[in-house]
């Protein structure tokens, strides 16, 4: 028989955007991605990349209501790690610091969501 399919209960996902983010900027590795990359201090980053985010961005979009849902917070924060991967060189500082955190956070959402 057909597994009955839960319904998606979407009330608490706002709450479980801001743990995400609190998880996120209380990690170790999270400090290239915390405020906005200042294009002056690094060259060529504006031509490079078309959209560029942060945690303190994302922290004001929640603030102000800007995501609707889980899914739209999820984007923006993929939008961090997929820029650090374009930008930075896999073996780099930099570059380690997106990977690990992206690992983190895909791993952190998937508990969050299977509770
Ligand atoms: C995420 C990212 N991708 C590409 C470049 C920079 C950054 N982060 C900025 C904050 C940053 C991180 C480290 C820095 C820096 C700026 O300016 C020069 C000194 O070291």
């Amino acid at each position: 028989a057909k597994k009955a399919k839960k319904p998606k209960d979407s009330s608490n996902e706002l709450a479980v955007c801001r743990v995400l983010l609190a998880d996120l900027e209380a990690h170790q590795d999270a400090w290239p991605f915390l405020s906005p990359v200042r294009h002056k201090s690094v060259p060529g980053y504006r031509k490079v990349i078309k959209k560029p985010m942060d945690f303190s961005t994302i922290k004001e979009k929640l603030t102000n209501n800007l995501y609707l849902n889980l899914e739209n917070f999820i984007v923006d924060v993929n939008l961090v790690f997929n820029n650090c991967q374009r930008f930075n060189e896999d073996d780099s500082e930099i570059g380690r610091a997106g990977h690990r955190m992206r690992r983190f956070f895909d791993k952190r959402w998937t508990e969050l969501l299977h509770l």
